[in-house]
């Protein structure tokens, strides 16, 4: 089990990144830490790694205490794996080499074994014979997860997994990745801006706002009950929106139009969203978003419901 106990850290002594952060997170657990660009995420992965001396606080992999660099010739935990975002690899070896450096030359039978089981994982087959200096960013990327597993890690830190990879790619390689990880009991930390990495695959999500953790549950509970809008706001396009004296915290699928009701409204604009159009409305001198299965004119007067 991980153990983050209310550790702070900060690159400079006067500007905190880390405040006081404390959580756990058990073995084969997979959590997703979501937040605005610059908040820390990034930070925590390394803290977590041991790549930073912290200010205060503890973190524990078990009973191993992770130590950053002041206490390490070499920083980073063994049992631990962290694809940054910047890989990392070794540009002048092919993708096959790159996996099997980090398996034992000793037993070349079972390292070519397990070299071939990650380039299907990572789709890369391929690629096993091309050298990394001629790999696009999202396949080096793809490498850096593979080698990162050749060792099975206990705990694998990804940073922005699958941050250059196109939206096809993605989600498959999101699918396999994270049945491959659960099937071998890995616990993973992922820090990402993509909503789909936490809701379908993660068990806990925590969500980051001001150097402090914001919220800390599992993701379907965060998502249907968004506590603030920066929060729903991480997920989709969000309305707050005050109707009869009452605040509303609604995403633009729990506005609905009907025939008739008491809340009426002008469209602004119709957006085209592939299976469905987002409309833009006045209501009360407040802009609502709302999903909608066809165009509709501006200025056209509807009446809406919320779900
Ligand atoms: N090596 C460093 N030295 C000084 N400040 C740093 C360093 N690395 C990051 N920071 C600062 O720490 C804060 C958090 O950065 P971090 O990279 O952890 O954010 P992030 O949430 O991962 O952002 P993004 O989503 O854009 O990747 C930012 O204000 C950043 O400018």
């Amino acid at each position: 089990m991980l153990q983050v106990n209310n550790i702070t850290f900060g690159y400079s002594k006067n500007k905190i990144v880390l405040d006081n952060f404390n959580f756990t997170l058990q073995k084969g657990e997979h959590l997703c830490v979501m937040g605005e660009s610059g908040c820390g995420k990034s930070t925590l992965l390394k803290a977590i790694y041991g790549l930073l001396d912290l200010q205060k606080g503890t973190i524990f992999w078990n009973e191993n205490q992770v130590l950053g660099p002041e206490f390490h010739l070499v920083p980073g935990m063994d049992f631990f794996k962290y694809v940054a975002q910047d890989f990392d690899l070794m540009p002048y070896i092919s993708v096959s080499e790159n996996i099997k450096k980090f398996l034992s030359r000793f037993y070349p039978e079972e390292s070519e074994a397990r070299t071939q089981e990650l380039l299907d994982v990572i789709e890369m087959k391929a690629f096993e014979n091309t050298k990394v200096k001629n790999l696009s960013g999202g396949q080096k990327q793809r490498v850096a997860i593979a080698r990162a597993l050749a060792n099975e890690p206990e705990l694998i830190l990804l940073d922005e997994p699958f941050g250059q990879i196109d939206n096809f790619k993605k989600n498959s390689l999101r699918r396999r990745l994270f049945k491959y990880l659960k099937d071998k009991n890995i616990a993973c930390i992922v820090a990402t801006h993509d909503k789909n990495d936490a809701l379908s695959f993660a068990d806990q999500l925590i969500i980051i706002r001001n150097n402090k953790i914001l919220a800390n549950n599992n993701p379907k509970e965060i998502y249907n009950n968004p506590t603030e809008k920066y929060i729903a706001a991480l997920f989709d396009d969000v309305n707050e929106i005050v109707i009869d004296n009452k605040n509303h915290l609604l995403y633009p699928h729990q506005i609905k139009i009907v025939e008739k009701s008491d809340i009426s409204a002008t469209v602004l604009n119709s957006y085209f969203k592939g299976a469905y159009w987002l409309i833009e409305a006045e209501v009360e001198n407040q802009i609502v978003f709302l999903n909608h299965f066809e165009e509709l004119e501006n200025g056209k007067e509807i009446n809406l419901k919320i779900c």
